[in-house]
């Protein structure tokens, strides 16, 4: 059988990593790292891989809404969603104290997880990199001595690294959300209620008002409604939809289409529901198998 290949955020070990393989679990799969989230979507558009992971919300981190820009340029599609808890450990060379640590790299959302921790550590200085894994990954690679990284257990497993620190995010309710992306529009599956709309910003606030009511009418519940950031004063909006069913939301969706210009719809999809446990376990992530 032949392997998908997914394009994820970051190397062997790192979140998307795991979140690939949670979402293609009924598949062998191959992930394909990439250094950032725009290469990771000109992969998908650009026909490179089969699919890819994209990291869209984090409960400590918020909405990474630069993410939905891309979605929208580059025409992907949404088919599927999976929240995962996140682990962050601070881990360094075997041997080394959490005293003679003086940088500390990971991804950006990462770091931003930890903000209490480089507080109550104020001789520790961040350093952003592409990738929480590839941090410990160029750390044994090397043999960094006084740098630590911020990643998941599995990345300290794979680099051989000792943790110093456990459960380094400021809470245990640390999860983040995944989306699956897809080039072409697939079956729509019986299941979905969920949908990501983007459409430019009405001239006037009464169109969202009015569009916030049409929704309201046919009891569909707006999760989420932000501006995208943009070098257009007017700019763009993200929602995203639950209903009941799938009925449901494709009939308020085409109730409120006209009202908006320039809409494109992502999914509809089958929600996610965010785990109810705090997440004071290891990182149970499913080790890559490269
Ligand atoms: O660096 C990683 O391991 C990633 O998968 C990236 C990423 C992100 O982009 O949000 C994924 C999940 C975590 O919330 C932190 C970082």
């Amino acid at each position: 059988m032949n392997s998908i290949r997914i394009a994820i955020q970051g190397g062997p070990a790192s979140f998307h990593d795991a979140a690939a393989r949670q979402l293609h679990h009924d598949h062998l799969i191959e992930t394909v790292p990439c250094t950032t989230f725009r290469s990771l979507s000109t992969a998908l558009a650009g026909g490179a891989v089969d699919a890819a992971v994209m990291a869209i919300e984090n409960t400590l981190a918020g909405s990474l809404l630069p993410n939905y820009s891309l979605l929208q340029e580059h025409h992907l599609h949404v088919t599927a969603e999976a929240w995962l808890p996140i682990d962050q450990n601070l881990m360094a060379l075997p041997g080394q104290k959490l005293e003679d640590i003086r940088t500390v790299l990971s991804h950006p959302v990462a770091l931003a997880q930890c903000s209490n921790f480089f507080l109550q550590h104020p001789h520790l200085q961040a350093q952003e990199a592409h990738d929480t894994a590839d941090s410990a990954k160029a750390i044994q690679e090397q043999q960094l001595k006084g740098v630590a990284a911020i990643a998941g257990a599995a990345a300290a497993a794979l680099y051989n690294l000792e943790v110093l620190e456990a459960n380094v995010a400021d809470s245990t309710n640390n999860f983040t959300r995944f989306l699956l992306l897809q080039r072409e529009k697939t079956e729509i599956p019986a299941t979905a209620d969920k949908a990501i709309l983007l459409f430019r910003k009405p001239l006037h606030t009464s169109t969202l008002t009015l569009l916030l009511s049409l929704l309201q009418k046919h009891q569909v519940e707006v999760k989420l409604l932000q501006t995208l950031p943009s070098t257009d004063a007017r700019g763009f909006l993200v929602m995203e939809l639950e209903a009941a069913d799938l009925l449901q939301l494709q009939e308020a969706i085409a109730q409120v289409k006209p009202l908006v210009e320039k809409m494109q719809v992502l999914g509809p999809l089958q929600k996610a529901a965010l785990p109810t446990t705090a997440n004071t376990r290891q990182h149970k992530a499913i080790l890559p198998t490269a």
